[in-house]
């Protein structure tokens, strides 16, 4: 296990970006950990190491990402999902309760009249789903560009109205954030959706050829298509206690994406078809944080106390050994074999 600094880790993502340039438009970086390892700290602070560099690099060097105007050569991100009948999308809007515990359940999509976006929807119904635009990203406020984006598996809770329509909604309710609490199915369908992105291949303008010389950031800069869909994913909004959609946008200006999550490497269900999902594209590169379960144990009942999930320290640990720990040692139990993993360290 190395120790990593956050610099460190983005030279190391920023080299392998680099390798990859030539065939893949974006690279994913996987993040696993138990409860409390670190995943989002660390994913964070990547992300804002490697988006200040480019930030840096735009400033120094005067220059303005460039966005090649290439709407016309569309992708079709969601060819292959199928659709929902008529008749089902009224069951969609009003719920979509029937399926939540049903692990192969294939999401379906529909197009929102509105805006003619793609949406689709998994076993936790509306709450969970995701939405595709083919439009071109909007230039992010103060020209502040972030090539790293974090995509957290938490906007896969299922919503606490559809845990109320399980066989056993008690402990569904008390053991939220086990496994089959989430929507795995389009969890895995934005896995799917993700990894298709990572394999489109970056085009130049026709004014460049792959013999010019710069350096990663100006190919970053001059790669930019329009033609690459917006993503917008769902995040869990603590303040409603539940999933809410669009909370993360994955647009063409994305490059890196950093999946971070308890069950991305679990040997069970949809959860173990993530991983071959983003190998087969060849743009992944995985960490495995691991830390004793004592540094957990206070990590996280801290954590319960902060939010007010617990009242004291004492039931921020109880909490913990009665939920955290539980999925800690599955995650330990049944993680997939893959000689490509990376234990990184976060004391
Ligand atoms: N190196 C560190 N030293 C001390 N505290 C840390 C360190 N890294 C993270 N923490 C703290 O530990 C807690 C858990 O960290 P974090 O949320 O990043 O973990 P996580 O793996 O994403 O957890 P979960 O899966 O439960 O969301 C946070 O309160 C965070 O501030």
């Amino acid at each position: 296990m190395t120790f990593e600094t956050a610099e460190g880790l983005a030279d190391q993502v920023l080299k392998f970006l680099s390798d990859k340039l030539e065939t893949n438009y974006r690279v994913a970086v996987i993040v696993v950990g138990p409860p409390g390892s670190g995943k989002s700290t660390i994913s964070e602070k990547l992300c804002h190491e490697i988006n200040s560099r480019y930030n840096k690099y735009l400033k120094e060097s005067g220059s303005r990402p460039h966005l090649q105007e290439n709407l016309n050569e569309r992708i079709d991100l969601c060819e292959g999902i199928p659709k929902f009948e008529e008749k089902s999308l009224h069951d969609v809007q009003n719920g979509f309760f029937n399926h939540v515990q049903d692990q192969d359940f294939q999401p379906k999509k529909f197009v929102d009249k509105n805006d003619g976006s793609e949406v689709v929807v998994g076993i936790g119904g509306l709450p969970n789903s995701i939405r595709v635009e083919n439009v071109a990203p909007l230039e992010p406020s103060n020209h502040d560009y972030k090539i790293a984006k974090i995509v957290p598996m938490d906007g896969f809770h299922l919503s606490r109205r559809h845990l109320d329509h399980f066989d056993d909604p008690v402990e569904a309710h008390r053991r939220r954030g086990s496994p089959p609490t989430f929507d795995s199915n389009n969890c895995l369908q934005l896995c799917k959706l993700l990894a298709k992105t990572c394999t489109i291949k970056p085009t130049l303008p026709v004014n460049k050829t792959t013999a010019d010389t710069g350096t990663l950031f100006d190919k970053i800069s001059d790669t930019f298509s329009e033609s690459v869909p917006s993503i917008y994913v769902p995040g869990f909004d603590h303040a409603l206690k539940d999933p809410s959609t669009g909370q993360h946008c994955v647009d063409a200006f994305t490059r890196i994406i950093v999946l971070e999550g308890l069950y991305l490497l679990l040997d069970e269900d949809n959860w173990r078809d993530i991983y071959p999902t983003f190998k087969d594209t060849h743009a992944v590169i995985v960490w495995k944080l691991d830390l004793g379960v004592d540094v957990l144990e206070q990590r996280v009942a801290k954590r319960h106390l902060q939010s007010g999930l617990a009242a004291t320290l004492e039931a921020g640990v109880e909490r913990f050994r009665m939920n955290d720990l539980i999925n800690a040692l599955r995650i330990k139990e049944h993680c997939l074999a893959a000689d490509d993993i990376v234990s990184i360290s976060n004391k």
